[in-house]
């Protein structure tokens, strides 16, 4: 799927400051696009303006033609995207997961090859695919249903996710990892550099993230701040042009192993937000 915007702009209803304004980007079919910013610049805002879900100003056109000329349904069903807030469902695990496309409810096979790519198949092992999940578990209620950790949850959700992304031309990653450990980190962002061509079609794929080691090998990077790009390029681009993106990506554990490399046992200097 080919994203352009120009001139875009977006206020949240009953609020008067701009939470995204004057953005212009191109994204080609097949590019991976990451956002990188600081909390609350207004990254989670521009990727649901270009999947549609928000009605911003300025123009937005999706394979060149206005976003406006689609039925919105047609472009919801072309993609698949895991926000922060993903859902945790008080229902079994083939349910959490089918629900991302109804059409496999009932296809283990393609459930289970979903969770494996998501990193939950241990979640199968411990639940069944129609064991019951419960999001409100708590251990001194009498119940069947299993708990699961934050990260557990994260990698249902991210089975959900890949259940769709088979079929979609846009695929939307916003912090994905954020309740995972390193190894399943590194492994799911293998699956998402891999997901650009899928049997002979080319898949936009958009992600946030604070993790360095997978914002360098994007297509492009954009760095989000006061609602608008201050930076886009690619890894050595924007490390050339020594502005916000070199900054942070020195802050960052990647940063600090290309500057001392074999030091990689060691904490980095100093710690911020922006550290993975
Ligand atoms: N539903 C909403 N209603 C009103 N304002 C909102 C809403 N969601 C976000 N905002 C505001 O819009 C701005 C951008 O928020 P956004 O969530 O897009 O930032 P972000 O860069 O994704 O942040 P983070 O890194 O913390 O996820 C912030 O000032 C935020 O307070």
């Amino acid at each position: 799927m080919k994203l352009e915007v120009h001139n875009l702009s977006f206020t949240y209803p009953g609020t008067t400051k701009k939470a995204l304004r004057g953005i212009n980007l191109v994204i080609e079919p097949g590019e991976q696009l990451a956002i990188v910013g600081l909390n609350g610049g207004g990254k989670t805002t521009l990727v649901k303006v270009l999947m549609g879900l928000y009605d911003a100003k300025g123009s937005l056109s999706v394979n060149d033609l206005p976003i406006e000329s689609y039925d919105p349904v047609s472009i919801h069903k072309r993609t698949s995207c895991l926000f922060q807030d993903f859902g945790q469902y008080e229902l079994t695990l083939r349910e959490n997961v089918g629900i991302g496309d109804l059409r496999y409810l009932e296809e283990d096979a393609k459930l289970e090859l979903a969770l494996e790519r998501g990193g939950a198949s241990e979640v199968v092992t411990k639940t069944g695919l129609d064991g019951p999940l419960d999001p409100w578990y708590a251990p001194d209620r009498k119940q069947k249903a299993q708990a699961l950790s934050g990260g557990q949850w994260q990698r249902v959700a991210l089975a959900r996710a890949f259940l769709k992304s088979d079929d979609a031309d846009l695929v939307v990653f916003d912090e994905p990892s954020s309740s995972l450990d390193p190894k399943a980190e590194a492994e799911l962002f293998q699956k998402i550099h891999s997901l650009s061509m899928r049997g002979g079609r080319k898949i936009t794929t958009i992600y946030i993230s604070h993790r360095f080691s997978t914002v360098r090998r994007a297509d492009k990077i954009a760095v989000v701040e006061n609602g608008t790009i201050i930076e886009l390029g690619t890894h050595d681009e924007l490390m050339r042009l020594g502005g916000r993106y070199q900054e942070l990506f020195k802050l960052s554990k990647d940063g600090f192993e290309d500057s001392y490399p074999g030091r990689n046992n060691q904490e980095a200097p100093f710690t911020s937000s922006e550290s993975p």
